[in-house]
């Protein structure tokens, strides 16, 4: 199962990559998870996800009609050093953000209705949508390797919005539901 535990601050003797444990560790079911935040996950054979239909399943019934790849590694993703950056500084989409983990792994932080960061430990199989509106940011992890499976309802748009960002539409629709 996907691990996920309520994360500490990130502090200069603690980079973004640690896992960033509480002391002592507080750990939470993504189950929970899902509940408190609107996070969706699935299990999915990574090696087999064409024959074994889940993806598939999941693409019809939520209108995914766009995917791409994307390979998080110095030599793969252009204008990497930035791109850390920004998948770091908090964040929210006004449309779902959907990843499948193909390969390697790293963390989602995501913020619970009292404003706490819980990290969700992505690995190969892990497949999550972060709903519309979510405050959240992603870090590789110590491996430094993530190649994950984007997914998107229509043309793509990956803006992000810093926060503060609670005035937007997204966000206040996001608050009403999980607050
Ligand atoms: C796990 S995919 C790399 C991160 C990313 O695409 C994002 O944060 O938007
Ligand atoms: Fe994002």
């Amino acid at each position: 199962m996907v691990r996920c535990w309520y994360a500490a601050d990130v502090t200069p003797e603690r980079d973004q990559r640690s896992e960033l444990q509480l002391d002592p560790p507080q750990p939470i079911d993504i189950q929970q998870v899902g509940e408190l935040t609107g996070v969706l996950y699935w299990k999915i054979d990574a090696d087999n996800y064409k024959s074994e239909g889940i993806l598939d399943k999941i693409r019809k019934e939520r209108g995914y009609s766009y995917e791409d790849v994307i390979e998080v590694s110095p030599d793969t993703l252009p204008n990497y050093e930035q791109k850390i950056k920004n998948f770091f500084e908090e964040h929210l989409h006004t449309d779902e953000e959907i990843r499948f983990a193909l390969a390697g792994s790293g963390y989602f932080d995501v913020r619970d209705p009292q404003d706490r960061w819980i990290r969700i430990a992505l690995e190969k199989g892990d497949l999550i949508v972060l709903p519309a509106g979510i405050y959240h940011r992603f870090t590789l992890d110590e491996k430094n390797y993530i190649k994950a499976m984007r997914l998107f309802v229509g043309e793509p748009v990956w803006t992000p919005y810093n926060r503060p960002a609670d005035d937007m539409e997204a966000r206040k629709q996001y608050v009403h539901k999980f607050s």
